[in-house]
């Protein structure tokens, strides 16, 4: 009958912190229980990102807290801290915003809740290896992410040699008995690279909905943990849960984040990570209905080991679009949407002159200019909504990729004095001239691939002259040439020391006791190959100015087109067509 006070004075604070900590777990769980998946919140932003101008109610709490509401999920997460991120996505995908302070309150139990909740987390966590926060990633990864309802249609600009290739993988994917039978394996791997958005995600969701297949998406920093063994474990579970919810995809965005180089004295938890990856993917596991696709930014900082055939067997780059392909983009875009007459009549105008615009700006476009449309109470995008959408996502624009008109014009020209000085020497040797970036390139011009046997003296001072051009031209137009140039320069010499060296054998010299004249007779090779370039082009003028304008007019020419040019003999000036 008596209560002992010193045991009360114990055990009744103990017993009102349990009692605390009941009510907020059954609060928490409740909350949990209907549809909702925790993400992290670069998921959260690949999920605005994919919603394609879908409906969607973004919630941001006090606590940062942040609810994104889609027709068919509810996404939870955190807003990073200290991040601008959700009011530039709300600004980009147009979205429903709400801010809520929850009750006066409210926000401060809420608030303690999680502090609590996350210390005990953090505790859990530290002595066993990462419970806390392992569960709830692993629940994230083990449910398919709801696809938008797209096509290979809605994916602009791919290049038609990519789209057949992506064709004919599907049908060996969907076929795979009949595949088998003539020999034919599916492949397990596709990576897709490129500058950020040109529509990498999209494609792998366009390929899952294809394939009618589970799409489970994750991003490879998700991965990154500091715990040994969490990135491994998770990796594992990703693939257990497509496994059992087979045909799926499983596609991993970031990936250099995951299956980057391994470094001789890397990180052991990185190096785990990825190992559990390579297993998984050829392991011994039967991945049968299961597509792997990752994509990157930065493929040349991929481990090689994941790229072998088995793993990755296809690799498709996904450039920015060139002007045709920003054509096609626009058309994907402006479905939907009410555009006054003078906007559509000048569509072919906003693609060439978009140049540098991925997808994904193109896409926010003419979002913005929508979102000004609304505003303003008209209910159509005037021709002065896309000029304020320009100027917003050009000053918007982050990366590099918007060059400026006179590098541009630079580039066509190094390009065309390529184009055109190989043309004229091979007629069709020309596959592709661009003024798209590619890597470190600005622009390339693609040789058809042949066993040329460069063996004649002529033949290779043919190859060094169009090597040369690119800078030759730079030169003849615009007075200098460009730094951009010392890769070109690079590489004819060494075919000019390749030369040098086997004619000086060939004449019985010895190379170690030539080397003056070795270097007199490079030298004059060099200087026969530049004489060359610059005389075709001076002979070829008029069709080397209009290689320049095809080029920045569509950034990309065909082999036939070039051709096309070159051999035109309107702007063949015969009075000057000397060739040597
Ligand atoms: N080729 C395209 N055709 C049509 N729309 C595109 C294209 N590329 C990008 N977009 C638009 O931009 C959005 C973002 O593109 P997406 O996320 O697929 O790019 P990404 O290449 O995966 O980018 P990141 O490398 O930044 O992940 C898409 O949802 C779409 O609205
Ligand atoms: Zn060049």
């Amino acid at each position: 009958m008596n209560s002992n006070p010193k045991f009360v004075s114990k055990i009744l604070p103990l017993f009102a912190a349990f009692m605390v900590i009941i009510t907020l777990t059954v609060t928490f769980v409740v909350q949990n229980t209907d549809d909702k998946v925790s993400v992290p919140f670069s998921s959260l932003v690949k999920s605005i990102e994919g919603l394609n101008g879908g409906e969607a109610t973004l919630i941001e709490k006090m606590d940062g807290t942040l609810v994104l509401e889609t027709n068919d999920s509810t996404f939870v997460s955190q807003v990073p801290p200290g991040s601008q991120m959700v009011e530039k996505l709300v600004e980009k995908y147009n979205i429903n915003y709400e801010y809520t302070n929850n009750s006066k309150y409210g926000a401060w139990i809420l608030g303690g809740v999680l502090l609590l909740l996350m210390a005990t987390a953090f505790v859990i966590q530290k002595k066993t290896g990462g419970i806390g926060t392992g569960n709830r990633m692993k629940n994230s990864l083990s449910k398919p992410t709801p696809l938008p309802s797209i096509t290979l249609a809605d994916v602009g600009g791919l290049q038609e040699e990519m789209k057949e290739e992506i064709i004919q993988t599907l049908s060996i994917l969907k076929n795979p008995e009949k595949s088998s039978k003539m020999g034919i394996k599916p492949p397990k791997g596709i990576l897709l690279y490129g500058p950020p958005g040109t529509g990498k995600t999209l494609l792998a969701q366009a390929i899952a909905r294809e394939l009618n297949a589970n799409f489970f998406s994750a991003s490879g920093s998700a991965f990154n943990e500091m715990f040994i063994g969490v990135g491994a474990s998770r990796v594992r579970s990703l693939f257990q849960s497509a496994r059992k919810q087979g045909p799926a995809v499983i596609f991993i965005d970031e990936v250099d984040a995951l299956a980057g180089k391994r470094k001789p004295h890397g990180g052991e938890e990185g190096e785990k990570t990825l190992t559990e990856l390579l297993v998984q993917l050829d392991g011994g596991h039967s991945n049968d209905g299961i597509l792997f696709i990752a994509a990157t930014n930065r493929k040349d900082m991929l481990d090689d080991a994941f790229l072998r055939p088995g793993r990755i067997d296809f690799s498709f780059n996904v450039p920015l679009p060139d002007t045709k392909g920003r054509r096609e983009i626009i058309d994907i875009h402006i479905k939907g949407k009410n555009l006054a007459d003078n906007v559509v009549a000048a569509l072919d105008d906003l693609a060439e002159s978009t140049s540098g615009f991925s997808g994904a700006e193109l896409h926010s476009l003419f979002e913005t200019a929508s979102r000004r449309a609304l505003r303003n109470g008209q209910d159509f995008i005037s021709k002065s909504d896309i000029d304020y959408a320009l100027d917003r996502t050009i000053l918007g624009s982050t990366s590099r990729t918007l060059q400026d008109a006179d590098t541009k014009r630079r580039v066509a020209i190094h390009e065309a004095g390529h184009a055109l000085v190989s043309a004229v020497t091979k007629p069709g040797s020309v596959r592709k001239a661009t003024i798209i970036p590619r890597g470190q390139a600005l622009g390339y011009v693609a040789p058809i691939p042949k066993e040329l046997q460069l063996s004649t003296h002529s033949d290779l001072i043919d190859r060094i002259a169009m090597i040369l051009a690119g800078g030759v031209a730079e030169r003849m137009i615009l007075g200098e040439h460009s730094i951009g140039v010392s890769g070109d320069v690079q590489q004819a010499k060494q075919i000019i020391e390749q030369m040098v060296d086997t004619g000086l054998l060939q004449e019985g010299f010895s190379l170690t006791f030539s080397k003056g004249l070795k270097e007199t007779k490079m030298q004059e090779l060099f200087d026969n190959a530049l004489e060359k370039s610059e005389m075709i082009i001076n002979a070829n003028r008029n069709q080397f100015e209009r290689l320049v304008d095809e080029l920045l007019k569509k950034e990309t020419l065909e082999g036939s087109e070039v051709d096309e040019i070159v051999q035109d003999k309107n702007g063949f000036r015969e009075d000057q067509y000397i060739m040597a």
